[in-house]
Order: structure tokens, then sequence, then C-alpha cells
């Protein structure tokens, strides 16, 4: 089965909870669109990760959900998983299992791809040797740092060639360079297949560079959602995260954050007090 990406994904009135608690209460979001790199941000505990997993299929939701023509909260499990993958914020087990295997068990276990023998060896080499990782192929996920089980992560969900790739905190264990290189081969993917991405991200520099939307998640609430110079602001900053924070463009024409201080007490205002920074 070949599914072709699909250009919007369609939330409306969407809620998600656990038990009787609602935590997403009624979402409703502007699509998100194929060739865009969403991040999604926000505090600890805002809902990110249960709003991915809820469009991911792995956790129930009401309201709608469409990806093109399909009803995605109509689709068995693996109608889902063959359209939308999901990278969870957790590293995978420490199994032993090659990078290289468990790569390709991920993709094997995709039913929308399912290439011959040879083509899928090629294709997790080629995946591996994207993310910089092509050296650690026969090393076992069990050998492997924090960064290195966080890039094989990866590479199990963007082996499967889905058409809309989820991603929770993909750089939280990553080093410069390899932030680097994640953002880019997510990028390079999103343009090349047309594919629709969002990603929660804890660090707003890297949300501003590499993410053409910005959707601000703060207790279930969609606080901002625009492109990164419309939803990034002082007045945001200090609503949603409590902190004083400048907002100024690079020389590149780039936004960037410098968090000055926290608020004082709350509830969060800009116009509250500063705490400036502990000098150490
Ligand atoms: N399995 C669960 N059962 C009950 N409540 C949960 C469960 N998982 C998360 N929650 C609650 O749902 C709310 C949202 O959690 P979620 O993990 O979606 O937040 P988040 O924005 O991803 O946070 P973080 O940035 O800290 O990862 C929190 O109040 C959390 O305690």
């Amino acid at each position: 089965m070949t599914i072709p990406p699909e250009t919007t994904l369609h939330l409306d009135a969407l809620s998600v909870g656990y038990g009787a608690r609602t935590v997403i209460d009624s979402l409703s979001l502007p699509p998100f669109r194929g060739g865009e790199i969403t991040a999604l941000i926000g505090p600890n505990a805002a809902g990110k990760t249960t709003l991915l997993r809820a469009l991911a299929g792995l956790h129930p939701a009401r309201g709608a959900l469409r990806l093109g023509d399909a009803d995605l909260l109509r689709l068995d499990g693996a109608a889902h998983a063959a359209r939308v993958s999901y990278m969870p914020q957790a590293l995978p087990q420490r199994v032993a299992l090659t990078v290289f295997e468990a790569t390709l068990s991920a993709l094997r276990a995709s039913p929308s791809a399912r290439p011959d023998a040879r083509a899928a060896q090629a294709l997790v080499g080629e995946t591996l040797d994207a993310l910089g990782i092509g050296a650690l192929a026969f090393r076992s996920l069990d050998q492997l740092s924090g960064g290195q089980r966080q890039l094989a992560s990866l590479a199990q969900s963007v082996v499967r060639r889905p058409s809309v790739l989820l991603l929770d905190e993909p750089t939280s264990a990553l080093d410069l360079n390899y932030q680097f290189r994640v953002m880019h081969l997510v990028q390079s993917i999103v343009r090349a297949r047309g594919i629709i991405a969002v990603v929660v991200l804890h660090d707003v520099a890297l949300a501003c560079r590499w993410c053409q939307r910005i959707v601000i998640l703060s207790d279930g609430q969609v606080v901002a959602d625009g492109p990164p110079a419309e939803a990034i602001t002082p007045d945001t900053l200090a609503r949603v995260y409590s902190v004083h924070a400048r907002v100024e463009a690079c020389s590149r024409g780039a936004v960037q954050v410098m968090v000055d201080g926290i608020l004082a007490d709350g509830p969060p205002s800009c116009s509250g007090d500063v705490m400036p920074p502990r000098s150490s």
C-alpha cells in the first residue's frame, strides 16, 4: 500500500484527556500544510505531548482530525501509522538490536512502505548516513549514548516515509552539531516530499530558526500561532513562561530571544516585577 503525501492536516474542536481530566479542550487550528515545519512550544505540562500522541492515534481524542480526505479518528491503528509517524520523547529502550536492525524493522513494520530486501537495506543506509550516524549502523542500541539513541529513534521515524512526521523534542539530548543536522534533515525531507512536520521544541531559538510556523500551547490552549516574528514576542513569552525577555532580529534577520529575568510573582504578566538573573 503506497500512500501519497497529503497536503493538509485539519484539527477541529479536538479534545484529549486522561480519564475525567480534559487536557486539550476543543482545540481548533488552521490546517497544518505540507512542506511546512510547525514548532509546538509551551511550558512544561502544557499538553504538547498529549496533543502529539492524539495526532499520532496513540491516545483517544474527540472532535475532528482529517488528513486530506482521511478521517484519522476513524482509521485503525495500522492505517493511521501508515500515514503518521511519531517519535516519542522517551529514548528507545536499551535493547540488543543494532541501529541498522532497529531502523530496518521500523521500515518493515510500516504498512505504507514495503520495499524489497535490497531496496530496504539501501533506504536504511541512506537514512543513517543523512543523520550522520552511518558509523553507528552495526552498534547495538544498548551500547549507545543518550544522544546517539535519540538519533536512532529519529531514523526509525523518518525511514517510514510518512505523510505526517510528529517529533517530540527530537533535539533534547543532542549537541549543537547534531541539533543542526537533525533540523536540516527534517527540513530537507519536508521540502522534498511535501510532507507535514510538527515538532515539539523547548528551544525557542531553534524553533525560530527552522520552523515556518510556531504554535504556543499553554494549559491546553493556543496562546499564539503564526510565523516566528509574529508568535514570539516579549508579551507572549511573559504570559506563557513568566519571563522577561528581549526578542530581537539577528544580523541575518532570524528571531533571537534573550531571557533577562523571571517575573517575580504570578499571575504572569509582562508588566510584573522583574527578577534579574542571579550573579554567580
Ligand atoms: N498518562 C497520564 N495520565 C494522567 N495525566 C497525564 C498523563 N500524561 C500526562 N498527563 C498530564 O497531562 C498534562 C499535560 O502533559 P503533557 O505531557 O502533554 O505536557 P507537555 O506539554 O508535553 O509537557 P513537557 O514539556 O513537560 O514534556 C500534565 O498535567 C500531565 O500531568
